[in-house]
């Protein structure tokens, strides 16, 4: 099995927080993720939930410089194909199926499924991987339990994911496996489709703004 576990840990350090995006309309991807990006923060994950997601990841990685496009929502074999040819750079599922993980780690890029109990989380360590997302984190006991999965596993590392916003991110980034946050709390609906990409740099840099004063609370 290809060894991401390194290459996925430096992007996820670099990048504290993963905005999770479904794109309504193809010609939104590249100012989106632009806005995204001009704000501070250049992983994305494109959600294949609608038709335009596996465009939406070629158009951005073919057309534009200084970010690292990957796929979510990736539930079955075909989506994981379709989203390596579309030149993903990094696979997020919600949850696992024996095959999709399988194949999963068998990508040639890092693979990140979802979990939400402990068994699950063993299953995917048993397929070695070592960084996983936490989905949905909220509804699954949220920070508490990432800081619970830290006794028995602490060599598990974790993307938490639904629910998550300023108002609860310092819960979690206060959690030493957690290496960043995802949501879609950064592309509100009315602002991708009145187009106001200046609004959402501003949200993506109070984001890191935010993140940046946690953790320096936590250095202190
Ligand atoms: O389907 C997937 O693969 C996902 O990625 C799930 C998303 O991460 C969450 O649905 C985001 O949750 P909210 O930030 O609460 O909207």
């Amino acid at each position: 099995m290809p060894d991401h576990t390194s290459v996925i840990k430096h992007l996820l350090r670099q990048a504290p927080v993963v905005p999770v995006i479904a794109i309504h309309n193809l010609d939104s991807a590249i100012p989106l993720a632009m806005a995204l990006r001009d704000g501070g923060l250049p992983v994305l994950e494109i959600t294949l939930r609608t038709p335009h997601g596996l465009p939406a990841i070629r158009r951005i990685k073919d057309e534009l410089e200084g970010v690292i496009v990957g796929a979510g929502t990736v539930t079955n074999l075909r989506g994981l194909d379709e989203a390596i040819k579309a030149g993903s750079e990094f696979i997020i599922t919600p949850g696992t199926t024996p095959r999709l993980l399988s194949e999963g780690c068998q990508s040639p890029v890092p693979f990140l499924p979802g979990i939400s109990s402990a068994s699950e989380l063993m299953v995917c360590a048993e397929a070695g991987l070592k960084v996983l997302k936490f989905f949905p984190a909220e509804s699954s006991g949220g920070a508490k339990s990432l800081k619970a999965f830290g006794g028995p596993f602490p060599d598990i590392s974790f993307c938490p994911t639904g629910g998550i916003g300023l108002h609860n991110i310092a819960d979690y980034l206060a959690v030493p496996s957690v290496l960043s946050v995802g949501g879609s709390w950064l592309t509100p609906d009315d602002m991708v489709r009145e187009g106001n990409w200046t609004a959402i740099t501003a949200l993506a840099r109070e984001a890191c703004l935010r993140v940046a004063a946690i953790r320096e609370g936590h250095n202190k």
